[in-house]
């Protein structure tokens, strides 16, 4: 059923049990969770064959060599219910030499991932014959898009390949062509301006283009899901700029464009979606674009703000982090002038799972049952020096499970009790089900999978060894993995204050709600159909993130004060509370 040789699982009918599946990581810094997510890939490829099979599984990793030093060799069990289909995502030989994705425009080369979808597509149609899987070789609609053109309802939408990535599929011309031809550009192989090197860090990784075998004509772009590596991500799409029509549309087109939201110019910003989690409910709330087409001067703020607030408290932590992320943007539109963006949008990320010190949530009753019911039970001990322990326990679950998590891979519920215990992090024991997990001096919580084949939690020992080790293999993962690795800007924004010093929004003196808890947002610019060479700067975009930017400012400062009356009284005193 699973050969060692070519690393190709295949998986047949009712499958109950356990799999052990022995594999050696290339790059074992990656954290399992990154592996997990073709696993989930897999589920949701079984639930869109839509074959009758209930397709559920869990996994439990084995650590045989989890001390520093040695090398890792993991086992994974998986129980497995259900009708499967084959599936290969490198999880059992990453030293499968990359190939060209297929189909890459111009021949550019762009980030491959490691391994090739080619091999994998081309196996899943072999084994299935021309039937094929619906929805492009399993293939699904992204389900946690929060904007723009949706699978199945417009005429392109925007899949999730079961490795993980998402596939945007191509517009008609102009603008499909001129959004590849821009991810081919920023991530052409040999490129050496610094300019777009520093893009890079600010958009989506591109992995070339996809089609599935059964419709070659159909063509996707192949990008890094910048959500992939949350638990319970908070997504918000926000359109940039003053206009969102380029200086070729039709008169027709702007004036469409204008009675949407004719505060567009004003602005500089429009919010087009959202999903923002509820930790009392432990589910997320939708908003779609109305809202913010309602969003005037006097309420963009607290339309804003809803996308921080979590139904117990705001979430000043990811605000603050995603304050500093805009500002890098911003700063990178400072440095450039080649570029200019129409309708492009910002794609907000943070963790909706309460990330703050254990001692902290488990004092809210609603917190830590929200997280209980999510199939969490965070034990902590000794939590205020270093060495904190946490065991995680996934007690059995047979009833419905959530959906809409992480990748929205809804999986069917199986009867299942697995302890997953991850402890391989520099200078943590691993002994006996106990994971080990040091941030800041904080426990964090522990990478583990469920019967929902969902993480709950972002932070392993490995992130903390890729960040130790520099990895910069090129990888959909590599961003995920390391949230806190050596991407030049994050490097820089740690080690120099000039990105305070070029901006001086309300928030001198509001840092009320600064955590170090920067690495668990993301903002990236995504939607390039009408981006256009320049040779001045992107005044628009400039103008919507600076607006943005106050605003998001004031939120946080108007937290802070909240929080800290004594400021109440000292309006313009910039000493930080
Ligand atoms: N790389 C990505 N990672 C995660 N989600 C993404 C990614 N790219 C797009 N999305 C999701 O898809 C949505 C739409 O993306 P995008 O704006 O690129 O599509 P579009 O169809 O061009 O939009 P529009 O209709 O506004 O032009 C985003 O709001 C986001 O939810
Ligand atoms: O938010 P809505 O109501 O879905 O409106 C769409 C949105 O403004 C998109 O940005 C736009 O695509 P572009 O930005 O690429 O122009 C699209 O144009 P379209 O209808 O011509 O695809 C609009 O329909």
């Amino acid at each position: 059923m699973i050969s060692r040789r070519n690393g190709l699982l295949i998986l047949v009918n009712s499958v109950q049990g356990k799999i052990a599946i022995p594999f050696r990581t290339a790059d074992h810094r990656r954290p399992l969770s990154q592996e997990l997510t073709g696993i989930r890939g897999l589920a949701a490829a079984v639930r869109a064959s839509n074959t009758g099979g209930a397709a559920a599984f869990t996994a439990h990793l084995d650590h045989h060599h989890a001390q520093e030093g040695l090398p890792v060799s993991q086992n994974i069990f998986l129980n497995v219910s259900g009708i499967l289909c084959s599936w290969n995502n490198n999880i059992m030989d990453t030293s499968v030499p990359s190939e060209l994705v297929p189909g890459s425009d111009s021949g550019a080369s762009v980030p491959r991932l490691p391994g090739s979808n080619l091999r994998e597509d081309n196996t899943c149609q072999r084994l299935l014959g021309s039937k094929g899987l619906p929805h492009l070789n399993g293939c699904v609609p992204l389900s946690h898009q929060v904007a723009g053109h949706k699978h199945g309802v417009d005429k392109v939408g925007i899949l999730q390949h079961p490795d993980g990535t998402v596939l945007k599929q191509i517009q008609p011309p102009p603008r499909g062509p001129r959004e590849m031809q821009f991810y081919g550009m920023v991530f052409a192989e040999g490129c050496s301006d610094p300019c777009l090197l520093d893009l890079q860090n600010h958009i989506p990784k591109y992995y070339g283009t996809w089609s599935s075998l059964d419709s070659p004509s159909d063509v996707y772009l192949k990008l890094e899901d910048v959500t992939s590596r949350f638990v319970r991500p908070c997504i918000m799409d926000v359109k940039l700029g003053q206009r969102s029509y380029d200086p070729f549309a039709s008169q027709e087109k702007r004036e469409q464009q204008i009675r949407k939201y004719p505060l567009m110019e004003e602005m500089g910003f429009l919010i087009l979606g959202m999903r923002v989690y509820n930790v009392h409910s432990d589910t997320f709330e939708s908003i779609d674009q109305h809202y913010g087409r309602s969003l005037v001067k006097d309420t963009i703020k607290d339309g804003l703000a809803t996308f921080f607030h979590n139904g117990v408290y705001l979430r000043k932590d990811a605000l603050w982090a995603c304050i500093r992320r805009v500002r890098q943007i911003l700063y990178w539109f400072y440095s450039q002038r080649q570029l200019v963006f129409y309708a492009s949008s910002l794609l907000f990320v943070y963790e909706g799972l309460p990330f703050s010190p254990p001692s902290l949530f488990l004092r809210n009753p609603s917190v830590i049952e929200a997280v209980t019911n999510a199939g969490e039970l965070w034990l902590v001990a000794d939590s205020g020096q270093g060495h904190e322990e946490k065991t995680v326990r996934e007690g059995a679950r047979q009833e419905q499970e959530v959906a809409e998590n992480n990748n929205n891979n809804r999986e069917e519920a199986v009867s299942w009790d697995c302890t997953v215990h991850i402890g391989r992090r520099k200078g943590a024991h691993h002994h006996n089900g106990r994971g080990h997990a040091l941030k800041h001096g904080v426990a964090a919580p522990i990478v583990v999978a469920t019967a929902t084949g969902d993480r709950k939690s972002v932070l392993s020992e490995e992130d903390n060894t890729t960040q130790q080790t520099g990895d910069q293999k090129p990888s959909p993962n590599r961003n995920k993995a390391s949230p806190k690795g050596p991407d030049s800007h994050r490097e820089r924004e740690k080690s120099s204050g000039e990105e305070e010093e070029g901006w001086k929004g309300p928030m001198r003196g509001c840092e009320g709600g600064r955590q170090e808890n920067m690495e668990e947002v993301e903002v990236k610019m995504i939607d390039f159909a009408h981006v256009f060479p320049s040779d001045s700067q992107d005044h628009g975009y400039i103008y919507g993130l600076k607006h943005l930017l106050t605003v998001l400012e004031q939120i946080l400062c108007d937290a802070a004060q909240s929080s800290h009356p004594r400021l109440l009284t000292q309006q313009g005193n910039r000493t930080p509370p």
